[in-house]
Order: C-alpha cells, then structure tokens, then sequence
C-alpha cells in the first residue's frame, strides 16, 4: 500500500468494522429462526385484550418487535383489509410475565436447571422476561467479572429476555467500586440473605451491609431485593437435625423456621430503610423483599413501613398461595423451601394481602436442584435442598387456586407483568401499550390440563416440579417475546433469541 492508502487505512478498518456490526445486528433482528412468525408487521386480535384500562376486545398492532397500535372494537371488515391478522378468539391476550425471582443456575450447575431449560420452560409457561439471580449459578454473580460469565453463559441460550441481580455479600458490601463496577457493568439492582444461603460462596449479609448496599444504589435508582430470615435459636435448628425427631415429617422442618425469624429480619430491615424515605440519604433506593411467607407479624411490619413512606415492596410465591402445612405428605420435599410454606389460616390471610394490594406481586422463586439433592427417594425434608420448581406453570397455578378469591385478569396482570417491570426498571416491558415491547402471552384462561407425564414440562428435571400430578386451569397457546412468536402450540422456535436485559 502506498503512503495514500495507508492514509485511509484508518478510514477503511472503521468502514469494515462498521459493516460487519451491521450485518450481525441487522442479521439478527431478521432472523427467521427466532419466531415461528414469518412477518413482523401483524395484528393480534382478540375479545380479550388485557390493557391498563381494562379488557378491551379490539387488536394489537406490532410491527418490528413493538406494539405500535392498540384499538378497540377491531371490525371483520378492516380484518380483511389489514394483512398478517392473527385472530384468537376469546383467548386472553396479556402482556408476558416477568418473573423477577429465578435461579437458573448457569454457568456452574446446570446439572439443576440451566438457561437453554429455564427460558424454554418460561416461554411455554408465558414468561418473557426473567431476572436471574445471583446464587445457585457458580461463581455466584458479585462482581462485573462474574456478571460477564453469566452474560457469555446465556449467550445463544436465552428464549425470552434475561436479566441479572448481582449479589450483595459481605466482600463488596464496603467496596464501593467494586459494587459500583457491577452497577455500572448492569446488574438491574442487588440481592442478599439475612440468613445462611445454602451456598458457600454467597455468605450472608448484616443489616450494616444492607445500609451499605442501599446507600451504593441510590444514585442508581435500583432496588435491593433482601431474602428476609435471621436464624433464632440456631441451637436447636441443629438438635432437629441430628435426627430426634422424623425427618419425613413436613412439621419436623417447619418447626425449624418459625415465622419469628421473618419477624426478626424485616424488623431490622425496618430500622434501615428509613433511609430511604424523602429527603432520606439513601433516598432513590427501594428495598423489596423476596418470597414472604408470614401473613401475620411480617406483614403488618411491612404495611406500617409503607405508610411511614419507606421505599420498600414485598413479593410472595404461588407455592405459598397454592398449598398450606397441613396438606404437605410426609416425605414430599418438592414442597420444601425457605421460609417454609405455612398453616392453611396464613395462607388465607396471603391471599387476602395479594388481593388488598399489601402484598405487591408475584415470582416464582424457581429453585430446582438434581432429583438426588432434593432427597425424593428418602424424603429426609432436613437433607433435602430447599427450593420449589415451578416457573413453567406460575401463570396457571395463580389463575387457578385464584378462582375461589376471585382474581381477575387486570389483578394478574398487575401482580405478574406491571409491578414486576417497575421493580426490574423496564418501562417498556409489562403493559400491552402503544410503544412497549411486543412481550405477550395469549392464553385459555376456560380450558384445564392435566399435569402428569403426558404433558411436555422443560425443566430440567420435571419430576421435582411442585405440581406435578394436579390439574390445573389456563393453558397457555403462544408466547411472544419483542414481536418473536417463540412458543406455539408445544413447539418453541428454531432458535433462542432473547437479550440479556443490561442496566445503563
Ligand atoms: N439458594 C436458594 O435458592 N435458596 C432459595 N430456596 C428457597 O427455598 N428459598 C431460597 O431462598
Ligand atoms: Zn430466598
Ligand atoms: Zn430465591
């Protein structure tokens, strides 16, 4: 090359970087494997349609992965007119649900579950996004170094959007570069334990910890999500486990984890997020606790801090709304997790607190093990690894033990799409509106299913689901994530293209 053409050297280098980025962005966006759709200009219709307003019989209009018009009252005439029309009937048409509490466990121990099972399970179960959690996967998510093996991990992996919790541990907790390095490298917000996590290199944090955690996020606005147990009486926690008393028996491992050390951890959590008030010096953060179990001491707590005008939210989980002590067979560890699912009373005073709005929303808190850790065959609730698998099937299982309250489709919508997508900061995700990603889930809510081996569950191990052998109500028909039909009918599309959601 002569001195002219290395002049443009430069010039050419950028042009060709420049086209190559090109292709693989534009490739991506028109790959035909993504959906089982051949357009990306559509119409969905429906005589039920479940907008912020109300539902609506009408369409939705989405044309390169957005909704970009909702009407009402779509006539047969303008049908004709329009093209790619997708008519469901009266099947509900509802924004997808985002599931801001699973453990997909990748990369480390995918023996458990894994992204390419996990989102594959959430598409047929009409979860479109998914926040991932820091633990269970190896290394656990605490720095951006980690966050980059997870995010490499899900690469070519994900069939609905993934994004991350980091995790606040006793090692970055006072490190503010470090954890401002995971803020900044994405991570939507943090995640910590009151108590021992059952994971070695995820320790437990203090409420001192906490403070600092809060304080890190506030400039962030990003929330942190806190499991909320402090051990009482550790002491006797081990006599149980030393094996005095029935290992099989549920009431052996609920006596383990009273409701009291709910009520110990939220207290203390309690004297912290008063910073978090107007005017406070963490004021921007929000504490949010994960899978509250206690109805009674625990929520009141809650309810009074909210009142005093702290910034804090509370999830439960359908396992906690599904199922209750007393009819947990011995030796059935599918059902154990932590806290521990309680008394039928607790369990209706739940689901008052999800209807009254006291209780904010839903997650799965899909934590599955191997078949072997979670003991089935002997049933030892003490050995057994504490986590319920069931993110495939959290839509039907609300919808259906909500009959008898009477939840409606704007309540689900609220609990599993709306809130959620507030608490994760994605303000284009979890309503159908003009403008917002095309994340939907079209669903019977009228026709029920069996859930027995006849029916294609994509967890990794299907046996250890929660509900496996009930029948349940709401059968999910397609799942659409960013205008990509992924799942329909049983099949999901050829290929697995969902993003990994990264704060910016
Ligand atoms: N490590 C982990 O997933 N723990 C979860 N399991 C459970 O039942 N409660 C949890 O916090
Ligand atoms: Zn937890
Ligand atoms: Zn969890």
């Amino acid at each position: 090359m002569d001195i002219v053409g290395w002049k443009f050297f430069p010039l050419v280098v950028g042009l060709v970087s420049f086209l190559l980025f090109y292709m693989k962005t534009v490739s991506k966006l028109s790959n035909a494997e993504c959906s089982l759709l051949s357009h990306d200009h559509y119409w969905i219709i429906s005589k039920r349609i479940v907008t912020p307003t109300g539902v609506i019989s009408g369409a939705v209009e989405i044309y390169g992965g957005n909704i970009v018009s909702v009407v009402k009252n779509y006539h047969q005439q303008a049908k004709s007119s329009r093209g790619n029309v997708i008519d469901y009937g009266d099947a509900v048409v509802m924004p997808g649900l985002i599931d801001v509490h699973a453990h997909l466990d990748e990369p480390g121990r995918t023996e458990w579950e894994g992204f390419l099972s996990g989102t594959k399970a959430a598409a047929a179960g009409g979860v479109t996004t998914l926040i991932d959690m820091p633990l269970n996967s190896f290394p656990s998510t605490v720095s951006e170094e980690t966050l980059k093996l997870k995010v490499n991990a899900a690469e070519e992996k994900i069939y609905v959007d993934v994004g991350f919790w980091g995790g606040l541990v006793p090692e970055n907790a006072y490190n503010r570069s470090a954890l401002e390095g995971l803020l900044n490298a994405g991570v939507l917000g943090l995640k910590s334990f009151m108590c021992p996590s059952g994971i070695n290199d995820f320790p437990m944090t203090n409420a001192s910890h906490i403070k600092e955690g809060l304080h890190a996020l506030a400039k962030y606005k990003r929330p942190l999500l806190v499991h909320a147990e402090k051990e009482l009486d550790a002491e006797s926690y081990s006599e149980t486990r030393d094996g005095v008393s029935d290992a099989r028996s549920y009431s052996t491992y609920l006596s383990t984890r009273p409701p009291s050390w709910e009520v110990a951890a939220i207290r203390e959590l309690l004297e912290v997020t008063k910073d978090t008030r107007y005017g406070g010096s963490a004021e921007g953060s929000h504490l949010h606790i994960v899978h509250l179990s206690d109805a009674r001491a625990s929520l009141d707590l809650i309810k009074g801090a909210k009142i005093s005008g702290d910034s804090i939210s509370v999830e439960t989980c359908p396992h906690y709304l599904a199922f209750s002590a007393e009819e947990i067979q011995n030796g059935d560890t599918r059902l154990k997790c932590s806290p521990p699912i309680r008394d039928a009373d607790n369990k209706e005073k739940l689901w008052d607190a999800v209807m009254n709005g006291h209780i904010d929303m839903l997650s799965s808190d899909h934590s599955p093990t191997t078949p072997a850790l979670k003991h089935l065959e002997d049933g030892d609730f003490l050995r057994a690894w504490g986590g319920v698998s069931s993110l495939q099937y959290v839509l039907p299982v609300t919808w259906s033990y909500g009959q008898k309250y009477g939840v409606t489709l704007n309540q689900l919508a609220s609990w599993w799409c709306e809130s959620p997508a507030q608490l994760a900061g994605q303000g284009l995700k979890g309503v159908i509106k003009t403008g917002n990603h095309a994340d939907i889930v079209v669903w019977e809510p009228e026709t029920e299913f069996e859930l027995d081996e006849n029916h294609t569950a994509h967890h990794r191990h299907p046996s250890i689901s929660a509900y496996m052998g009930k029948r349940l109500t709401g059968k999910v028909l397609a799942t659409y994530v960013r205008g990509n039909l992924v799942f329909k009918d049983g099949k999901h599309a050829p290929a697995a293209c969902g993003v990994p959601i990264l704060a910016k």
